[in-house]
């Protein structure tokens, strides 16, 4: 039996892979191989990573600092992960998923390249491998339609919210063809798996393998989904506020920045805490949600019957309408909005956040997080 019990292909190392590797890496019975066909994957790796590992300094809720830069501490941490077998770059996905024992794909959201992935995932790898996938929308019966029943049985979504290495939540949405017992060990390995700033020694092995994050302790939350819904339910509820947003600035109801102090003044704070329904249910008195419902019900009527339902169009249908001779003013006017929200978003934050931002953003989430976790125990 190998010192570590899981091994964790890790499909597509950009902006989540990344991610996901430091998250994979805290726990101590884990070793992954990357694989990523992008010619700078290595330089990548080296660059973001050691940002992301809890031995830095830019993840702890209390730090100013900025993320480091590269140093040669990074180059050192990377390279005893490498020396201690945590972890290994691959150069293929035929060598990526040998013998490994969890094969995960953060590849690009296009279901073609998804479908031919696990296909060629599923000609190399161990028969009994775990296959999760971590789209944002597509799922996993879609992906597996091209693959054989007992793919299917293994395949199921793991769906995290950005940053995955310190962000808690996780949707696990298994396919009607997906056996419980797989769904069970996902749910049970991502509990496991300690928060940010936990002691931990990425490099040293002697540590026992077994790591379990203690229940009082536990950071990340999985949530399992009942039945698969394209974009599940996170990313649901964020596109039907975006698709709000779009339209009250469209209509030229509030600008962007404006609409954005709407949100990280009041709901923002207030879902850190309470989500949509304990708020309702708060705000509803000794009656509770239900009679908040009855109370609100003319007001929540009249909104819900004027939502706003802008046109977006995909690259290709813009493509098409240009094609077509159109000379882009029809496009202008479907997607009026779009103008509207990129200028007003650009002027408001720059084109490109700033390492300091980003540190001060992240500064912010961890806070949140611990100060969850300090009032109300596990997540
Ligand atoms: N960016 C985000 O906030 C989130 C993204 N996701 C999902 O994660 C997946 C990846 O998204 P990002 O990391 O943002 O994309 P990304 O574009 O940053 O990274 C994708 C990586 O996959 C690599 N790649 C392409 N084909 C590959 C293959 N055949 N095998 C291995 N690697 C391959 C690319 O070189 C690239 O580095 C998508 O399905 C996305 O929906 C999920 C949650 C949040
Ligand atoms: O918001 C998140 O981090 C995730 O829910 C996502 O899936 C991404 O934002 C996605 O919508 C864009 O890649």
């Amino acid at each position: 039996m190998s010192e570590y019990p899981h091994h964790i292909a890790l499909l597509g190392a950009g902006t989540i892979g990344l991610s996901m590797l430091a998250m994979h890496l805290r726990r101590c019975d884990t070793r992954v191989t990357v694989f990523d066909p992008r010619p700078d994957a290595e330089n990548q790796l080296r660059a973001q990573l050691p940002s992301f590992l809890d031995t830095s300094q830019s993840t702890s809720s209390n730090s100013n600092s900025t993320p480091p830069i590269q140093d040669s501490s990074s180059d050192t941490l990377i390279d005893t992960l490498i020396s201690t077998n945590r972890l290994r770059l691959a150069s293929s996905i035929h060598e990526a998923v040998q013998n490994a024992t969890i094969i995960q794909e953060q590849t690009p959201e296009l279901l073609s390249s998804k479908q031919a992935l696990w296909n060629e995932v599923t000609h190399s790898a161990d028969t009994n491998a775990h296959l999760w996938s971590s789209s944002s929308g597509i799922p996993a019966s879609a992906q597996a339609a091209t693959c054989m029943t007992d793919v299917q049985a293994r395949l199921l979504i793991a769906h995290p919210f950005n940053p995955p290495h310190v962000m808690p939540l996780v949707e696990i949405v298994p396919s009607p063809n997906t056996t419980p017992d797989r769904v069970t060990f996902a749910q049970e390995y991502f509990k496991a798996i300690p928060g940010p700033g936990a002691e931990q020694s990425y490099s040293v092995t002697s540590q026992s393998p077994s790591t379990s994050a203690s229940a009082s302790s536990q950071h990340y939350r999985p949530v399992t989904l009942h039945k698969e819904i394209p974009g599940f339910v996170g990313n649901r509820l964020a596109f039907a506020l975006l698709r709000e947003a779009c339209h009250l600035v469209g209509e030229g109801v509030v600008s962007t920045r404006d609409l954005d102090a709407i949100v990280t003044s009041s709901l923002g704070p207030r879902w850190a805490g309470s989500g949509v329904f304990e708020s309702y249910h708060a705000g509803g008195g000794e009656g509770g949600i239900g009679a908040f419902l009855e109370k609100l019900a003319p007001t929540v009527k009249d909104v819900w019957g004027q939502l706003g339902q802008p046109v977006i169009l995909t690259e290709e249908e813009r493509s098409v309408r240009r094609d077509g001779g159109g000379d882009g003013s029809e496009e202008e006017d479907t997607e009026k909005w779009r103008k509207l929200v990129v200028q007003q978003t650009e002027e408001a934050y720059g084109v490109g956040i700033s390492a300091e931002i980003k540190a001060k953003k992240m500064k912010m989430l961890n806070g949140v997080l611990e100060m969850q976790k300090e009032c109300f125990g596990e997540l």
